[in-house]
């Protein structure tokens, strides 16, 4: 945190901030009767708490919970930060005033890259998140949409299958493996079967798109200065801003020519041209949706891209990250190993391959999925919560503004709520029946809860079972002579390995022509 910018930046900072915190701490004091904020570290004048945030910022948060208890204050700049770390804070926070936190935090980069929060993510709570989260849900992922464009994603992972017995006896990264599965499956979902040819035609390179995917994700972890002092953002001092922009622009040069390309498509009705029922994309859904007037929300261009980041930076991360900590875990405990593969020898059979058919049966392998998610939540922060209103929560008011952290890894690892809660034990998820992703239990939130919960559910449970199935039923997995897996985690927005996870693939199955 304490880089040049910031010495720069504290001089500028301290007489614009004193006048914004004197004022706050009158507001607060002038008020003491009606107000009791909740226990906190303290922090210095001016930056609070700011210049002791450690990178793994969840770590650092489930250590205060131990001090302060399971709900406590701090300051970052001007900025009041409140965390919860129980499941019964969780209750009231995401059921009980569900819609007074139902607004997000969003940051500058964030906010930028979602074309200012004309994304679902992002966007305010109100009849626009709304209209876009219902147009995602029901029209684009549901289960007819999700249906027609399995042959899509069917096609891309058998692609990896073939990819990976090419490697067969040496060392695969695995993160690698995942990323370049998932852009795949994802940008085929979205564009086509020919997404590659698609852009071709428009002189992209796809090696290009995938960079940009991960810098979008990179340039947004970055913590960043004007998020917690806004007076001082016009200045840009990390070149944040400047960053973005250059992206976004490089974004629009890839996707205006093929969502244009798709809406002329239509609009000369060259009805041999539009895929059929069978092969549907994402963007023939959309541009299909374009002309329709009675879907609540008039879409655009813009929103549609909005959309797209949405899938493009959001979904993919997340479930490439979820990928290499389930290779990772099942790596580390042969005999776990062992039992997911059992089950996909009685389910899909040692002369067949993988289809999604296959995946409701699979119940010891979603339960290694839920252990994992449980585990490592690769947002183990949830997206932060904005209260539209001042609220009571454990006894404690939260003012309006208040950045709300919901801290679902200390929730997931609590040993007031887990047993044992540190293993690795998939078990625990085979007996219950009330531990979904649906954000129902408090005690188990890796895709958050509420109305705000994870829009891309049902694509990402489909896709994680999907591939992780295919690459554990063609391959047994090894690691590299003398190596050990390591599970310690990384820093970013998403929670990562910290070190990449090597493994060596050997064919499982008899016949060659499953590889095929
Ligand atoms: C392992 C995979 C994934 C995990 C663990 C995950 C997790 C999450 C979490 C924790 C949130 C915030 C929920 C909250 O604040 O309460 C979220 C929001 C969201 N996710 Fe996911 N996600 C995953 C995959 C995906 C995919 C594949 C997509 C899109 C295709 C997606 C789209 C979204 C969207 C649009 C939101 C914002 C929802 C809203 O604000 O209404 N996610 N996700």
């Amino acid at each position: 945190m304490a880089s040049e910018p910031l010495n720069d930046f504290f001089l500028g900072a301290l007489t614009l901030s004193t006048a914004v915190l004197t004022i706050l701490l009158y507001k607060l004091t002038s008020h003491k009767k009606e107000f009791r904020l909740p226990p906190g570290p303290r922090g210095l004048p001016i930056v609070g708490f700011l210049p002791f945030l450690r990178p793994n910022l969840h770590h650092q948060l489930t250590e205060l919970s131990q001090q302060y208890g399971p709900i406590y204050k701090f300051w970052l700049g001007s900025r009041l930060c409140v965390v919860l770390n129980s499941p019964s804070l969780a209750k009231q926070v995401v059921c009980d005033q569900d819609s007074v936190f139902a607004n997000r935090y969003p940051t500058i980069a964030g906010l930028m890259a979602t074309y200012g929060g004309l994304d679902i993510g992002f966007s305010p709570y109100g009849s626009y998140w709304r209209d876009m989260r219902k147009l995602f849900v029901r029209e684009m992922l549901s289960s007819r949409n999700l249906e027609a464009c399995y042959s899509l994603r069917r096609h891309e992972v058998r692609k990896t299958i073939r990819n990976v017995h090419t490697k067969v006896g040496n060392p695969v990264d695995i993160a690698e493996l995942a990323f370049l599965t998932e852009m795949n499956v994802v940008t085929s979902m979205i564009f086509g079967s020919d997404f590659v040819g698609e852009m071709e035609k428009h002189r992209i390179d796809g090696t290009e798109f995938r960079d940009l995917v991960v810098s979008f994700g990179v340039v947004m972890a970055k913590p960043n200065i004007s998020d917690f002092f806004p007076m001082l953002a016009r200045f840009d001092f990390q070149g944040i801003r400047k960053e973005m922009e250059a992206m976004l622009k490089l974004l629009d040069s890839i996707l205006d020519p093929l969502i244009n390309q798709r809406v002329k498509m239509l609009s000369d009705k060259r009805e041999a041209e539009i895929q059929k029922n069978e092969k549907k994309d994402f963007m023939q859904i959309l541009v299909e949706l374009m002309e329709q007037k009675d879907i609540g929300i008039s879409l655009d261009l813009v929103k549609i891209k909005a959309i797209l980041v949405d899938i493009m930076i959001g979904g993919t991360d997340t479930t490439i990250t979820t990928v290499e900590w389930v290779m990772a875990e099942l790596l580390n405990t042969p005999q776990i190993m062992a039992k997911v593969q059992q089950e996909l020898k009685d389910v899909v059979g040692v002369n067949n391959i993988v289809e999604e058919s296959h995946l409701p049966n699979l119940h010891y392998l979603d339960a290694v999925l839920k252990e994992t998610l449980r585990l490592h939540p690769t947002l183990p922060l949830l997206f932060p919560k904005r209260p539209s209103q001042s609220a009571i929560v454990g006894g404690y008011t939260i003012p309006e503004g208040t950045k709300v952290f919901l801290n679902a890894y200390a929730i997931q690892r609590d040993p007031q709520v887990w047993e044992s809660p540190l293993e690795f034990q998939p078990e625990r998820f085979l007996n219950s029946t009330n531990l979904e992703y649906a954000g129902n239990n408090m005690n188990y939130l890796p895709f958050g809860s509420g109305r705000r919960i994870c829009a891309g559910l049902p694509l990402a449970e489909k896709m994680l079972m999907f591939v992780l199935a295919s690459l554990l039923h063609s391959f047994d997995w090894k690691l590299p002579e003398g190596e050990n897996v390591d599970l310690s985690e990384g820093f970013g927005l998403v929670i990562k390995k910290k070190e990449r996870l090597l493994a060596i693939p050997a064919p499982r199955l008899s016949n060659f022509e499953l590889y095929q």
